[in-house]
């Protein structure tokens, strides 16, 4: 057994040797019986093995605890037994007398051992071992557990760093051996306990100060963390107060700021107000007035032209009767010249050459006539038109007027009323502030018709909410938003909209009829692209309304489409040929496509109405008329089938405009539905998406 145990103590320490094994064996062999066999043949090895059994008996009791230790100490570790397993031979005497000494040391300690337990833990590199002795390091490492700084395995906190340099200060590595016996290698020098106790205590001592001046320094820490602590609680406090007191402040001087922004509102709209009708008295002079005439018992107004428009007519007449008085001399003048060459004014004297001079200066005149006149004809459109802005400016101050809206209110305590914007069907559209959010709003008021029943009020309320809840989820640069809706009273409620400080699109074409292309081009591309967004969602759109007055600019002429009074929810379950059309006899009829006035039977219908009226529209701008019954009312063109007829568009000759725009229209203008392209098709034309095609 020992053989083997040197064995493996020879294979396990010569690891880092480059020996190789049989030439250890012998060399071990040779150490076993000394050092007198220095020739490690075989023969020399049979002796030495024959030299065994004396010096085996004298190890016989250390034999096991060398071979625990062995089989215990990892390489590391053994570095003492690595060294001596090198070739230096005072190893090789270590490595026998060192186990004797220890035996002996063991018998002469006894009881008396400096030890009373240890424990090793060995997980091949490392050992953890106790004492009693270390009692009082254990006791101030718990501590230091206790306040959760570091662990014992692995932790390397504070704690954790003193405990394992006290611990390599006081416990040096000691082997238990599988047999119980006590095997240290610090001991093999066999120095005196006292010493080491000694020694230990002075260490533990530092130790301890040291410890005590962390704790007293920790102390310091948590006392200044306490008092800081202490001390944003404080402003914490304070803080709060401060803010509860802003809060209050901001509480008493909202209704403050409210009026004063109200008052300042007001007063800029009361100016706005003035400065409106001063300028409509200003424009009725040079443009005219509303009149009243009696006729008996009958009073009606009348348009009476102002004397802007009375001088430029007068200005056509006297140039239309100078035109005349020429034309009339021409002729006389042609006469004459007939006459002479009959023979009949012979003696008069007037050359042929005069003739022909005398033609021309009638010509020329005539010609600048012509010019002066095309300049005076211009200048009457102007005026034509602006009249037509005054009678509407007109109108709608006298429609402010007659508004029981009309004083400045604040509405649902938000929506602080100024000036009105313009009076549709059943409805006041008045801009308004949003005292809450900052901004400028539309509040569209809708008036029930008082005559009306109950019921008819209600269906009219229910449907209006409908409308507004599907316009609600509307979000796109190109559809006005719709804020808020609320109940004013019985028979009144308000839709607030996103407010569009440009005109509309209705008035932009009363004032300038014919647009130049490239600016209707850009307007239709917006109007797509808001029907595109309208026939994306899940819940698809049929705006069914697209009409002039429906598309708003903003400040940044950015074109909005508006009122969704008559649009349809596109049901998932509806067919390829539509959605039933139960409206059918409401819409501006200009603008409607040739289903929608299907009296067989019920129409279907789809987004290609909205496909029909932005076609309408566009060649609205373009040519100034709309294609299908332009000059007709609608009742006449209920009456006379007009839009049922309207199988083909005919563009007029000027202004000139694009094939490709032509061509946008045509498609648009598909007479029957189910070749019509459909919204979301169209908008793929290259016209639309400014691509080449
Ligand atoms: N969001 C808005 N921002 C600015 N002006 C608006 C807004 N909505 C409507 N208006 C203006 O208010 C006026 C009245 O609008 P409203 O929609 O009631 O009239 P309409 O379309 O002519 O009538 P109806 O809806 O009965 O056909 C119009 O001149 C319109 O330009």
């Amino acid at each position: 057994m020992s053989d083997d145990m040197l064995i493996h103590f020879s294979s396990n320490s010569s690891n880092q040797s480059d020996q190789s094994l049989p030439t250890k064996i012998a060399k071990l062999e040779a150490r076993m019986v000394g050092k007198a066999s220095s020739a490690a043949s075989s023969t020399v090895s049979t002796a030495a093995i024959a030299a065994v059994p004396q010096q085996q008996h004298q190890q016989q009791a250390a034999w096991p605890a060398v071979s625990s230790a062995v089989k215990f100490v990892s390489d590391d570790l053994a570095e003492p037994s690595t060294s001596s397993d090198s070739d230096d031979d005072n190893g090789e005497e270590f490595l026998i007398q060192a186990n004797t000494q220890k035996r002996q040391k063991l018998q002469e300690d006894g009881s008396a051992t400096v030890f009373d337990h240890v424990e090793a833990v060995a997980d091949g590199r490392q050992m953890i071992v106790e004492t009693v002795e270390t009692k009082v390091n254990v006791d101030v490492n718990r501590k230091k557990h206790g306040r959760g700084r570091g662990h014992s395995g692995s932790g390397r906190g504070r704690g954790s760093r003193v405990n394992d340099q006290s611990r390599s200060q006081i416990c040096p590595p000691t082997i238990l051996p599988s047999n119980g016996q006590l095997e240290n290698s610090y001991h093999k020098d066999s120095r005196p306990k006292e010493p080491f106790r000694n020694e230990n205590r002075s260490s533990f001592e530092e130790d301890n100060t040291s410890l005590r001046a962390k704790i007293a320094a920790l102390e310091e820490d948590l006392r200044k963390s306490r008092q800081e602590a202490s001390e944003y609680q404080n402003l914490c406090r304070q803080l709060e107060k401060e803010l509860k007191d802003l809060k209050d402040y901001e509480q008493q001087m909202k209704p403050k700021r409210i009026k004063v922004i109200s008052d300042l509102l007001i007063s800029v709209s009361k100016a706005e107000r003035q400065e409106a009708r001063m300028k409509v008295r200003q424009d009725s002079l040079r443009f005219g007035n509303v009149g009243v005439i009696r006729a008996g018992t009958v009073i009606s107004e009348t348009w009476e032209d102002g004397q802007t428009l009375k001088d430029i007519n007068a200005h056509l007449k006297q140039l239309l009767e100078t035109k005349e008085a020429i034309e009339r001399q021409r002729k006389s003048l042609k006469k004459r010249q007939s006459d002479k060459g009959d023979g009949a004014d012979a003696e008069s004297g007037i050359q042929e050459e005069d003739f022909l001079i005398q033609d021309e200066i009638y010509k020329s005149r005539l010609a600048s006539i012509k010019r002066e006149e095309e300049i005076i004809l211009r200048e009457r459109d102007r005026y034509e038109l602006e009249k037509g802005r005054l009678i509407r400016e007109m109108k709608r101050i006298r429609d402010e007027d007659g508004s029981r809206f009309n004083n400045f209110q604040i509405l649902n305590h938000r929506f602080a009323l100024l000036n009105l914007l313009g009076k549709g069907g059943f409805s006041e559209v008045y801009k308004a502030y949003d005292l809450v959010e900052h901004r400028y709003v539309a509040c569209k008021l809708h008036g029930l018709n008082a005559q009306w029943s109950e019921e008819k009020k209600q269906s009219y309320v229910r449907h209006a909410i409908r409308e507004y809840n599907i316009h609600k989820t509307l979000v796109h640069h190109h559809i006005v938003r719709l804020w808020d809706i609320f109940e004013i009273d019985q028979n009144t409620f308000c839709t607030v909209l996103e407010y569009c400080s440009g005109k509309d699109l209705d008035a932009v074409l009363k004032a300038t009829p014919v647009l130049p292309e490239r600016e209707a081009r850009i307007i239709i591309v917006q109007i797509f692209q808001g029907l595109v967004y309208l026939n994306k969602r899940t819940q698809k759109i049929i705006h069914y309304d697209l009409k002039p007055g429906n598309v708003l600019f903003d400040e940044l002429g950015v074109a909005k489409v508006t009122d969704f009074g008559l649009s349809k929810i596109v049901e998932d379950d509806v067919g390829s040929q539509g959605m039933e059309l139960t409206s059918q006899g409401a819409g501006t009829y200009w603008y409607l496509p040739p289903e929608c006035f299907e009296l067989s039977k019920t129409p279907l219908i789809s987004s290609k109405v909205d496909v029909w009226s932005a076609g309408i529209l566009f060649y609205q701008m373009l040519f100034g008329r709309r294609p299908f019954g332009h000059d007709q009312t609608q009742e006449r063109i209920l009456r006379e089938d007009t839009i049922i007829k309207a199988r083909k568009v005919e563009f007029p000759s000027r202004p000139a405009v694009s094939n490709e725009a032509k061509d946008l229209i045509r498609r648009c203008l598909t007479y029957n539905q189910a070749d019509r392209p459909d919204v979301l098709t169209i908008a793929q034309d290259p016209y639309l998406t400014y691509s080449k095609k």
